[in-house]
Parts: structure tokens; C-alpha cells; sequence
């Protein structure tokens, strides 16, 4: 299954009113191509996981339309075509992790295949663990569980906010680098929310930078995934600090 294009029409979102009233996204348009990965970068309260729960349905723009493909974010949904990962991998503790990635398949409506989640289970690294419950697994572990339950279903879109946030720094490089081919090899389309530029350059074809809230885009950051992403390489460092001068500048 290809990814699908997302596209964002004079979308912004304001919750509350009166003294209570949050300007959290400003009238946002973009384009986000099928099966580029976009990272969603910014001060912390900017508005990222709101643009996020626009694009999953999940939250209704106050003003501005999210079209993905020809559909609503919502007919997506539905369809199960679209799937979400956080930092809290909320795993089912009473299910094993077999049952726990089958359950992609079950939320998107799509028959239970077994071999299949064996053999993303193979492929995110947990070969041995289908029997096993998140209680005994570790963080990494259960963050590369939570991946899988994404993927299983094939999605045109995958939305990921901060999905590796909570796991120490070096799994978290481990995970960087191992799991982003399984949506990106597949030609899925994916959003990513994360506070890391190291992340967000390893993982992105293109990195918009955020303003304080109310978001607005300040920096569209191209990145080459053909040639940049070698951790430590002077092309690397360079996109790297591209991204934290555009930060920067929003922080001052
Ligand atoms: N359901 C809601 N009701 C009222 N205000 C909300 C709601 N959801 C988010 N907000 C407010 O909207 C603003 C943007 O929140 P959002 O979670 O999108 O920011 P963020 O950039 O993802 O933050 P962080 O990086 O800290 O996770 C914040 O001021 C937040 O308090």
C-alpha cells in the first residue's frame, strides 16, 4: 500500500473562549508529498501535536479543510488507513505482544494474519518475544511493539508523536536508525512530531520548523535522505544546524 499526499487549507485551530481562549495553530497551508516523511519541529506548546491530531482526524480545524488523498482525515480513519504512535507506546498489559501488534490489524478492520505479524515482529527486532507481555519487555522493546502495531496494517499514513521520546538516548539511536525503513521502504507517508533535530534529520525529507503559538511555518528544511543522513558528517551537521538556527531565531 503507497502513502497518500496531505493537504492543509487555511487550517488553524483555537480552543476555548473568552479569558479561556488558546490561539493554537495559525491558518496553516501545506502540501505534504505521498510518501515523504515531514518532521513537525518547535517550541514546546507551539501547536505540533494539535497540526498532528488535525491531519488523524481527531481534532476538527476551526477554520480550513485537511484533505488526505481525495478523502477526509475522518474517511481515512475509518477506512483504517491512517495509524498513530506516541512516546507512551500503550501496549495492552493483559495481551501478549503478538496479540497486541494483531490488534493494528483488528482496529483497521483487516483479517488476522499471524504469519504477518510474526514477521514484522521478526523485523523490528522482538523475534523470540511474540509471547511475552509489555511488562517484560523493555522500553525499546516495547517502542519497537508499538511501531509494529502501526505498520501491521499497512497504512497510507502514519502520524508519530515523539514516538521514541521516552526511551534513553542511545536505543534511541538504535531505533532511529532501524525503524524508519518499515514505513519509508514501503512508500508510506509520515508525520512526525518530535523535540530532537538529530531525529527529526535522520528520519525527514522535510523538516518545518514552528513558531510559538499560535504554529505558523518559519523554516521548510529539505533534506536529501539519499546523501545527508549519516549521523556525525559534515552534511549532516549542516542540515542539523540549519534547523537549530531557525529554532533559535523562534526562540529569541
Ligand atoms: N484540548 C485542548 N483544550 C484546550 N487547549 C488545548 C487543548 N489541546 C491543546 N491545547 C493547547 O494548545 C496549545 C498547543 O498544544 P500542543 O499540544 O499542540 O503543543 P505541542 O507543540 O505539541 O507541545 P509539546 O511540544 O509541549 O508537546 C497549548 O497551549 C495547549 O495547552
Amino acid at each position: 500500500m503507497s502513502g497518500a499526499a496531505v493537504e492543509l487549507n487555511g487550517v488553524s485551530k483555537v480552543f476555548g473562549t473568552g479569558d479561556a481562549k488558546v490561539d493554537a495553530v495559525a491558518p496553516l497551508d501545506l502540501m505534504l508529498k505521498a510518501g515523504q516523511t515531514t518532521a513537525l519541529v518547535g517550541p514546546s506548546g507551539c501547536g505540533k501535536s494539535t497540526v498532528l491530531r488535525m491531519i488523524a482526524g481527531l481534532e476538527d480545524p476551526t477554520t480550513g479543510t485537511v484533505q488526505i488523498g481525495t478523502e477526509t482525515p475522518k474517511a481515512l480513519a475509518r477506512r483504517g488507513a491512517v495509524s498513530m504512535a506516541f512516546q507512551d507506546p500503550s501496549l495492552l498489559p493483559w495481551r501478549t505482544l503478538h496479540s497486541n501488534i494483531a490488534l493494528g490489524l483488528k482496529l483497521a478492520r483487516k483479517p488476522s494474519n499471524p504469519d504477518q505479524v510474526n514477521a514484522l515482529i521478526d523485523l523490528v527486532g522482538l523475534s523470540g518475544f511474540g509471547d511475552r507481555r509489555p511488562a517484560e519487555l523493555s522500553g525499546g522493546m516495547r517502542q519497537r511493539a508499538a511501531i509494529a502495531r502501526c505498520l501491521i496494517s499497512e497504512p497510507e499514513l502514519v502520524l508519530l508523536d515523539e514516538p521514541f521520546g521516552a526511551v534513553d538516548a542511545i536505543t534511541r539511536n538504535r531505533l532511529n536508525l532501524e525503524l524508519p525503513p518499515l514505513w519509508r521502504d514501503r512508500g508510506t507517508t509520515a508525520v512526525l512530531v518530535t523535540h530532537s533535530v538529530q531525529e527529526a534529520v535522520l528520519l525527514s525529507d522535510r523538516i518545518l520548523v514552528l513558531s510559538p503559538r499560535p504554529a505558523a511555518v518559519v523554516a521548510d528544511i529539505t533534506v536529501d535522505q539519499t546523501t545527508i543522513p549519516v549521523p556525525n558528517t559534515p552534511d549532516f551537521q549542516r542540515v542539523c544546524d540549519d534547523v537549530s538556527d531557525a529554532l533559535g531565531a523562534v526562540a529569541a
